[in-house]
């Protein structure tokens, strides 16, 4: 882990295009340890882009990402992930016929450091992984509070709860920052109010600093220690949620009457 008060993800001067659209112009970005950093801005605005960019599904034409002060603006998504840039999308990634556990002990594979061939010839240390694994997936299903659910399959649960299967595993990567994309769309108030708790407590209880892009302001605002807001592919304010709340570009772009 980082030491305290060091930047854990930095965007420095992204600039992305498609075609003649410019997506993100120049656009900077720092989470630090130990915080819940929101992305928000119109639709269309870049933030998906952006926060695609910071996990190495899109390529900016220029600009970079640093990862613990180390340039990672080369590596593809799967080496991101393996360092410990952890992600979660829009809808769901979940497995629907796999259960609450099978589907968060499938978010350990990339840490194996035994593939598949050693696991031929070599039993033993995949056999101390997986019992590893095993204990932690445990561990995680304590901590979303999805006991009751450990042995349900996925696809026959709740969209809220087949969400926190999601969470639990991008967190089972156990990764030095965790990126969301619009997490709370498409829920209920109660599953947002559950998963925003969740979202503290993985800031509080677990260490990890958060990144999400949230339309939901009350959630947003509510939980975030810092608030990038991105218009027309720009940066135009950043700063905690009571400073961009009263930010007038911030007003005139996008919170306008909910401000
Ligand atoms: N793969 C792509 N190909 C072409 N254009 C793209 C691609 N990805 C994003 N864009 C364009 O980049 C711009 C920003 O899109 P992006 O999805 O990043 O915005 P957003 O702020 O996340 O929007 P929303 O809140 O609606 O999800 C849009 O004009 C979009 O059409």
């Amino acid at each position: 882990m980082p030491s305290e008060g060091t930047t854990v993800l930095e965007a420095n001067a992204l600039c992305l295009r498609f075609g003649a659209v410019e997506t993100l112009k120049s656009v900077s970005l720092s989470v630090e340890r130990g915080e819940i950093h929101a992305v928000i801005g119109p639709n269309g605005a870049g933030k998906s882009s952006l926060l695609n960019c910071l996990s190495g599904f899109y390529r900016p034409q220029s600009g970079a990402v640093r990862f613990l002060g180390k340039d990672i603006s080369s590596l593809p998504p799967h080496k991101r992930a393996a360092l410990g840039i952890s992600r979660t999308f829009q809808g769901i990634q979940t497995y629907p016929s796999m259960t609450a556990r099978e589907n968060i002990l499938s978010g350990f594979h990339l840490r194996m450091s035994t593939g598949p061939f050693a696991a031929l010839v070599w039993w033993g240390p995949t056999r101390r992984e997986e019992e590893e694994f095993a204990a932690r997936a445990e561990k995680i299903i304590e901590f979303l509070e999805l006991e009751q659910l450990r042995h349900t399959p996925v696809g026959d649960m709740s969209y809220g709860m087949r969400k926190r299967v999601d969470l639990g595993r991008a967190i089972a990567l156990e990764p030095s920052v965790l990126i969301m994309d619009e997490p709370m769309a498409g829920m209920s108030n109660e599953e947002k109010e559950d998963l925003a708790r969740f979202i503290l407590d993985i800031r509080e209880g677990l260490g990890i600093p958060v990144v999400l892009v949230e339309h939901d302001m009350e959630v947003v605002m509510s939980i975030s220690d810092r608030v990038t807001v991105i218009d027309f592919g720009e940066v135009i304010a950043c700063g905690t949620p009571d400073e961009v709340r009263t930010h007038p570009a911030v007003i005139d772009a996008y919170l306008g009457d909910a401000a």
